[in-house]
């Protein structure tokens, strides 16, 4: 049984102009993600993760500039008109964005913010929602539901924010969730938390799909099927998570890991290259302990190795 593709991306570009110089913060990105699967985006800072979940959705900022097609199942949203995309946003693709404080609305109770895609997308009335509402925070566990309906976003804690922010992203029962650093300024405690929500949405919705954007490698692993590792608008490497972790391909992959306290700890030399004028060659080459005189001046295509995608010429 082969799974379908829910995604497909194909030779997005996205570029910031600033002026008198331009960001290339997307930059010829091919992935596609399959029906029921959760695939990671990882990457340090400033990689192109968030653009790129943000390109899916169509809500870049003003200033962006997009070539490249992405395609939903049989439709292809780079033609989608605005009106078009609000009906796919929040109904067929939801976006549980990286700061819940700041997404709900502090004047609106929490409830009616929860209750509005199902009340926009799946024509219920708003008693029907209410209840639905009531419901959902008892399954993601914020409690008592009856009175957490009514509450507004100061009185819930930063954790059932981002519980509350899952519960609203998954009400209408879309087909793929994308969610941006859903742990990003968590304590241990209430990162587990957080995996452990996400794995119940998994294990209730078989067929949904989740893009994963995050910094957070031990969340990362504990959730994605495959990882896609982005590193300077490009992705370098895609490869399932189990194989990622056990030994990734990329030398950048390699370094990621060898950065986590479980594994030495060793932070990656040299800096985050500008995205205004990234090295030549391989962006990676002048971090990498393996670079080769070629990796200088030539850039690496997107290798096909067995199942996995890797940009690296040590692979050629
Ligand atoms: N509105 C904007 N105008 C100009 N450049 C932008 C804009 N938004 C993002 N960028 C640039 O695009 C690049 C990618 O940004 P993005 O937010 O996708 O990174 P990220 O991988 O999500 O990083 P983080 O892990 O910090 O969230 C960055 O270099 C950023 O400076
Ligand atoms: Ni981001």
């Amino acid at each position: 049984m082969s799974q379908q593709t829910i995604l497909r991306i194909n030779d997005l570009h996205i570029i910031f102009d600033l002026g008198n110089s331009s960001v290339k913060a997307v930059d010829g990105v091919n992935f596609e993600i399959l029906e029921g699967e959760t695939i990671g985006i990882i990457g340090e800072s400033g990689s192109g993760k968030s653009i790129l979940g943000l390109s899916i959705l169509r809500l870049l900022p003003s200033n962006a500039k997009i070539k490249g097609e992405t395609w939903f199942a049989d439709k292809n949203l780079t033609y989608y008109s605005e009106e078009d995309m609000r009906k796919i946003r929040g109904k067929e693709i939801a976006w549980i964005p990286q700061n819940p404080s700041a997404s709900f609305n502090p004047v609106l109770k929490i409830g009616f913010q929860i209750a509005e895609p199902m009340v926009l997308h799946m024509s219920l009335d708003k008693i029907q929602a209410r209840k639905k509402v009531v419901e959902l925070l008892q399954l993601f566990g914020i409690q008592p539901a009856e009175e957490r309906v009514d509450q507004y976003p100061y009185q819930y804690s930063g954790g059932m924010r981002q519980r509350a922010m899952v519960a609203m992203g998954t009400s209408t029962k879309p087909k793929l969730l994308i969610a941006d650093e859903p742990t990003k300024g968590l304590d241990n405690f209430r990162k587990k938390q957080v995996a452990f929500m996400f794995r119940k949405v998994k294990d209730d919705n078989k067929d949904l799909s989740i893009l994963l954007i995050t910094h957070d490698l031990s969340f990362a692993q504990a959730l994605c099927d495959r990882i896609a590792v982005m590193y300077c608008g490009q992705i370098i490497e895609i490869n399932l998570s189990e194989m990622f972790f056990k030994e990734p391909l990329h030398p950048y992959g390699k370094a990621l890991l060898e950065s986590l306290p479980a594994r030495g700890m060793k932070s990656i030399p040299g800096e985050i290259p500008s995205m205004i004028n990234p090295p030549s060659g391989c962006r990676f080459h002048p971090r990498c302990k393996e670079a080769m005189d070629k990796c200088k001046d030539m850039e690496p295509p997107l290798l096909k190795i067995n199942g996995s995608m890797v940009r690296c010429w040590h692979y050629a």
